[in-house]
């Protein structure tokens, strides 16, 4: 008689989609199933989700992983959720509804709320306890921008009868039972983005929580990364939750970077660098976030240092949308091959503001050096080398705060399927670019963690055998005489410093134009379109 494969399964719910994937013993995808979910721009500057559609597509996605393999719940040993950070829902602990739209982490709408609260004292105010620059990117102004929109919803927050969650909290809820006795939870890496969490403690700080306004009674219990937190009763029942994790720290733990030293970039929407420092509390004097990189169960936390990038694949999304010079997200490689350079030609891709490591919101994209000799084959290798940059000035603000330069870069995300791109950051960074053979390293990584909390894996020693090389690239001869590039990328940057706060005052602009977010639907993984 033949024994029933057994499976670990994971969420990623993203910023566009949210799959389920089922990995089996040897971290091998068994199946996948994904739905992507409607982006809402009602405002400039405003960038919103359905929490409401992103639980039905959970609903959706579950089961069909199993059903594509055949497999019932109890093949299921555990499922690891990694989730789109900082997106911040509240919703009614009664009837289980959102109160108000999802915010989303590109959502700028708190500047007001960030430079209250910077006031005299500036962006630095609770970077001590929280690891984090007051920015709109974090959970914490944007769940103050809510209640101060409406008194009644504050009252309700401060009785306990609003909860707040990020993606994971919001679905753990609801798969245990939601009004029913769900459970109110967020794990370690989840909390680090709030700003509300004591970096040191892993407590919710009633210091900062207080100065923001944010009343303690809706936040969730923190938890490690990698225990049970306990068992679906719905959806498909009775299977333990046993992982929780940002998807970023996901992947840094789906590419195995399990020792300090170790980093990934993932390359998708925005592209995010990470960099696993060990249990000491890292602290950046050049632009990096300080966050949790994961806690195992009762093991000492792990920190990282990280560096976001706003826009990188989301650049070659308006290069396709919104320039319409290319009809697939691919054909940006076919286009720059067609020429050999970008032809002095960068792009600054500012749309709201930059993120690592300069932290200008008042940024805003340019494009420099336009000659007639200028051809669309220049713009989409300077669409390309922007993203390739963007990481050089990441990478180097990272090595001069570890003081150790990075000798590596493990890559995942759908960006690294361009062979050109990855060539050219290797050629910039002056390291090699290595890409794993399972490139859906966020959910391999929630995987990991709730298989470990189960014990279906032993140990970490075991995972990091199940990574293999698919891809390897290496820095070009005579590559490092793109320094003068380097430099001149760097004037770039210093052209979009300041341009929202000079002259006429402009709106912030949505990150994704509209027309892109309404390929809403069932649809499989495949090339980026
Ligand atoms: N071959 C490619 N070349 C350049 N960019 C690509 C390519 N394929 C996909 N992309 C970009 O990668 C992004 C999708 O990657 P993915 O990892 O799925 O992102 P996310 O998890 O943020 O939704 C899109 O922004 C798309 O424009
Ligand atoms: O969902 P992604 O892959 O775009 O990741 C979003 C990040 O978690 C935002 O911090």
């Amino acid at each position: 008689m033949s024994v029933a494969e057994r499976y670990v399964a994971a969420i990623d719910q993203g910023t566009t989609s949210t799959r389920c994937i089922l990995f089996d013993a040897a971290g091998r995808l068994a199946s996948v199933a994904q739905r992507e979910h409607r982006q809402h721009y009602r405002r400039p500057g405003w960038v919103e989700h359905d929490a409401a559609e992103i639980w039905r597509n959970v609903g959706r996605v579950l089961p069909e992983a199993l059903a594509d393999v055949g497999a019932t719940a109890d093949q299921v040993v555990a499922l690891g959720i990694a989730n789109q950070r900082e997106t911040t829902v509240l919703w009614d602990r009664r009837t289980g509804e959102p109160v108000a739209p999802a915010v989303v982490w590109q959502d700028v709408r708190t500047q007001q709320v960030i430079e209250r609260l910077a006031g005299d004292v500036g962006v630095d105010r609770f970077a001590d306890v929280c690891g984090l620059p007051l920015l709109t990117y974090f959970s914490g102004p944007k769940i103050a921008w809510l209640l101060e929109q409406d008194p009644s919803l504050r009252e309700r927050a401060e009785r306990g009868d609003v909860l707040f969650g990020t993606m994971e909290t919001w679905l753990v809820w609801n798969l245990t039972g939601g009004p029913d006795g769900g459970i109110h939870v967020t794990d370690v890496t989840n909390a680090s983005r709030t700003m509300l969490m004591d970096l040191r403690s892993l407590e919710w700080s009633p210091e900062v929580c207080a100065a923001m306004g944010v009343p303690m009674a809706l936040l969730p219990q923190i938890r490690s990364s990698s225990e049970v937190y306990g068992e679906t009763t719905t959806v498909v029942p009775g299977v333990r939750i046993a992982a929780a994790m940002g998807d970023q720290q996901a992947a840094l733990f789906g590419q195995t970077c399990f020792s300090p030293g170790e980093a990934k970039c993932t390359y998708g929407t925005g592209s995010f660098v990470l960099l696993h420092t060990g249990s000491e509390l890292p602290r950046s004097t050049h632009g990096m976030l300080s966050t949790v990189a994961y806690k195992l169960g009762d093991e000492p936390v792990q920190y990282a240092l990280e560096g976001a990038i706003a826009v990188t694949g989301s650049l070659v999304q308006w290069f396709r949308d919104n320039l319409g010079l290319i009809s697939s997200a691919p054909e940006i490689e076919t286009l720059a091959l067609t020429v050999s350079d970008a032809g002095g030609c960068f792009i600054v891709p500012a749309f709201s503001g930059l993120f690592a490591p300069h932290w200008r919101p008042e940024a805003r994209g340019v494009v420099v050096g336009l000659t007639s000799y200028i051809t669309k084959g220049h713009l989409a290798r300077a669409v390309l080398e922007a993203t390739a940059w963007q990481t050089r000035d990441v990478v180097d603000a990272m090595d001069a705060d570890s003081g150790v330069a990075l000798t590596a870069l493990k890559v995942d995300g759908g960006m690294t399927s361009n062979n050109l791109l990855m060539q050219t950051v290797a050629d910039v960074l002056g390291v090699p670019v290595v890409r794993p053979m399972v490139s859906e390293t966020v959910s391999l990584g929630a995987a990991y963690a709730a298989g470990l909390a189960v014990g279906y894996w032993p140990d970490l020693q075991g995972l990091r055998r199940n990574w293999h090389r698919a891809g390897r690239w290496l820095p070009a001869e005579g590559s490092d005489r793109r320094q003068g590039d380097y430099e001149d990328w760097g004037r770039a940057v210093q052209h979009t410093f300041g341009w929202a706060t000079s002259g006429r005052a402009r709106p912030v602009p949505a990150q994704v134009p509209p027309e892109a977010a309404l390929a809403a639907g069932r649809r499989r993984p495949q090339a980026g379109r």
